[in-house]
Formats: structure tokens, sequence, C-alpha cells
């Protein structure tokens, strides 16, 4: 058996090279950045009104005008406008560009209007209410770093610059695999000696967050059908999500068929609860990595988030190990393994505090649905203070 900290770092240690591919800018929300993004043209790419009003020069209302002579209209999408004589201006929508010669708009609240003029009723500065061309960014400036994770607002700046088939990293292929003879379908009835699969439908929902499709297949106890479906699955690369039969039970076969297999134990047994019999492996070159969760409930779940997603997040370069929150009581653990413990958590003036969430076993998966996250309490003699600041691994997003 190996601690927890031993074991992450194995976990983490793992490479996978993800290729590149090109989605649609609408398929690219979730995905990671391949690439750099930078700015076609200065942003924006010219002076653009922020108000609906009227565009002037400075100068003349300096030089005492106060009534403006209407010369035209600037609507968003009209080439530029000129604005040519003292005293005249030209109507100017909000978006629209500046017109040549003007400097300053005012905006219609701020105007008493008359026939063919407006009066302007303020105090205006020079070159108010204008968005300067180039002022968000300058031609060629890097918008976006490749291992960007692409959401609503990153899918607005690719749009502005043109960039409509974004390259992104590749999706490792994931197959999930659930085990053991008492599980049925959840559209099936189960008899009474029988439960319905849980943990395939919630890693399922886990990794839409990442846009992964998995593949998905049922195992019985039966070491040959076990080994001969693996065999399959292992013949192409990719990760393998397994939850259940890993730890000392008279039909828990996965360890040996997947060693028998040709793939590599790193590890099996971790010095924590819940979550001790997980097993994790490697395939013959490298090609399958093998996480093998326990199959309680809570235990696959916690596995899930604790070791697969961070290696997931690695993998697109990101390091996800330093969350942190404090805890809103005193706690203990002296059980000699690091224990994960159910909690919600408030924010308080950018602190976390969290509050543990009670739970039967690592067979309860209701209390899932009741907390955010767990808490990561390693062994002490000395026991935490309250406001005692630990590991903080987060599975519900506010
Ligand atoms: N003698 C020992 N027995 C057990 C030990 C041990 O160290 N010595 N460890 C216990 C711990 S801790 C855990 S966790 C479990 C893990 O066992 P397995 O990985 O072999 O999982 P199973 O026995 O197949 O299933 C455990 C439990 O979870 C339910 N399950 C499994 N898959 C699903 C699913 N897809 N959806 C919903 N529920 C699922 C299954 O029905 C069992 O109730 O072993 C302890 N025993
Ligand atoms: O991993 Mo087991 O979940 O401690 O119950």
């Amino acid at each position: 058996m190996i601690s927890f900290g031993k074991a992450y770092e194995a976990v983490m240690a793992e490479r996978w090279t993800l290729a590149a591919e090109t989605v649609r800018l609408d398929d690219a929300c979730g995905r990671y950045l391949a690439q750099l993004v930078v700015a076609d043209r200065p942003l924006p790419p010219y002076d653009r009104a922020t108000m609906d009003g009227i565009a002037i020069c400075h100068r003349d209302f300096r030089d005492g005008h106060r009534e403006y002579r209407i010369q035209g209209m600037a609507r968003a999408g009209d080439p530029r406008h000129r604005l040519s004589g003292a005293g005249n201006c030209i109507e100017i929508a909000t978006g629209a560009v500046l017109p040549e010669g003007a400097d300053t708009v005012v905006r219609y609240e701020d105007l008493l209007s008359s026939a063919g003029a407006f009066t302007i009723q303020s105090d205006p500065s020079e070159g108010q209410s204008i968005h300067p061309a180039g002022s968000d960014a300058d031609a060629g400036s890097v918008l976006l770093e490749p291992g960007t994770r692409i959401g609503p607002s990153e899918i607005a700046v690719l749009a502005s610059v043109g960039v409509g088939k974004p390259k992104v990293y590749s999706l490792p292929a994931v197959t999930l695999v659930s085990t053991g003879d008492e599980l049925v379908d959840v559209d099936q009835k189960p008899e009474p000696h029988q439960i319905r699969k849980s943990n395939t439908r919630a890693l399922r929902a886990a990794l839409t967050e990442f846009g992964i499709v998995p593949e998905e297949i049922h195992l019985a106890d039966d070491p040959q059908i076990i080994r001969m479906e693996l065999e399959k699955v292992l013949s192409e690369p990719g990760i393998l999500l397994l939850s259940g039969g890993v730890s000392k039970g008279k039909f828990d076969y996965l360890p040996e068929v997947l060693e028998a297999l040709g793939v590599r134990k790193c590890f099996h047994r971790v010095a924590q609860r819940p979550g001790k019999p997980f097993w994790f492996g490697v395939g013959a070159g490298g090609e399958n990595l093998v996480f093998s969760f326990p199959g309680n409930p809570v235990s696959t779940f916690l596995s899930f988030h604790l070791y697969f997603r961070d290696w997931l997040l690695k993998s697109f370069g990101f390091d996800n190990n330093g969350q942190q929150a404090r805890l809103i009581a005193p706690a203990e653990n002296t059980s000699g393994l690091t224990q994960f413990r159910l909690a919600t958590v408030e924010n308080r003036e950018g602190t976390l505090w969290a509050a543990e969430v009670p739970m039967n076993s690592s067979g309860d998966f209701l209390s899932l649905a009741r907390a955010e996250g767990f808490l990561c309490i390693e062994p002490t003699k000395s026991g935490y203070a309250k406001g005692a600041t630990v590991k903080w691994i987060p599975f519900k997003f506010k």
C-alpha cells in the first residue's frame, strides 16, 4: 500500500501526448486551445462611438460654439463620414465609426434639439464617449495562449478575430467499464438482489465538462469474459476508467486479468479512505492508462476527481493541485489513512470555509448530492484547529 501523496505523484507523472485538431467554433466551448490567437487588426478596429448623440470637433466648443448644425447621420456599419466646417456636427449611433474631423461625442441626454441643429447643454471633455482604435489591443498582439480553456468569453475573442475553426487539443478516447453481476441498467427494474448502475452514469456526466463522450462496456463477474472484453479495449489507445472489482473479494478479478493482459501495475491500494483499493496501471507501449476505481459509489466518484480529473487537466497544461479551504470546525484524523470528507463551502471575503457533510459510508451516494467537494484530511496526532487550511477537491461549481 502506498501513501496518497505517492499515488497522486505516480498518476500525475504519466505523460499523455495530446494531438491537435480543428473544430467548429460552435463546438469549441470546453476545449483547450492548441494555438496562439493574435489580433488580426487593432481592437477596436476604429474609433468607436460609445453613446448615441452627436460627433463634434472639441475645438469648436472651446471657441464658444454651443449650437451645432446637423450635417448627416453616422450609423453603425457606415463607412467613415467626414465632418467639415466650424459649428457643424454629425449625428452618431453607438458603435459607429467616429467621423473624420470629429474628436468628441456628446450624448442626446446633454443636447437640446431644434430644427436642423442641437445645442450642447453640458461641458464635454475632449475625446469623451469614444472607444479609441487599438485601445484594447494592437494588431498582432497575443490575445489567447495555447492551453487556455475555451469558455463563452474566449469564443467571443475567437469570433472577433475571425478564428472560425480553432485548433484545440484532441481528447483522449475514454472507455467506462462497470463490473459486477448485481448491476442493471437505469431503465431496468432491479430484482430485490440487484441495484441500478449509477457510477458509470455519474462518470459519463462528469466527462461532459471536457466534451469527452466515452465508450461504455459492462463486465460480468467472469474472468474469461473480463479478459476477452478488456483485451479488445486495450487493443486501441485510450484511457480506461473502471469501477468495482478491485478489492479482495473472490470475484474481484480485475487486477490479475489486467496484469495478465500486459498492463503494468503502478500501484494497488492507497493509504486513503475512501478509495483504498484503487489500482492504477499503464498498458503496453504506454498507449493505455488504466484507472481501476473501487466500486463503492463515493470511492469511484472521489477517485475520478482526485486522480483522473487532475491528470487530464495536467495533460492540458494545468496544475490543479492547489485548491484549499479552511475548516469551520475542528477535525481529527488519527486513522493513519488520508481521509477525504464531504463538505460544503462558503466564500467569506475570498476565503473558502468548509463545513463537513455527514456520510454513512462510501456506499452512500446520496451524500454526494448534498455536498460540493471533498476535504483532504491528512492523518495527524495533533488534530486540526478551527480555521486550519486543508486541500479542497471541489466537484460542484456555483
Ligand atoms: N476484505 C476486504 N474487503 C473489502 C476491502 C478490503 O480492503 N478488504 N475494501 C473495501 C473497500 S474500501 C471498497 S471501496 C470496496 C471496493 O470493492 P470493489 O472495487 O471490488 O467493488 P465492488 O465489490 O465491485 O463494489 C463495491 C460496491 O459498489 C457497488 N457498485 C459497483 N459498481 C457500481 C456501479 N457502476 N454503480 C453503482 N454501484 C456500484 C457494488 O454493488 C458494491 O456494493 O471493497 C471493500 N471490501
Ligand atoms: O474505498 Mo472504500 O470506499 O474506503 O469504502
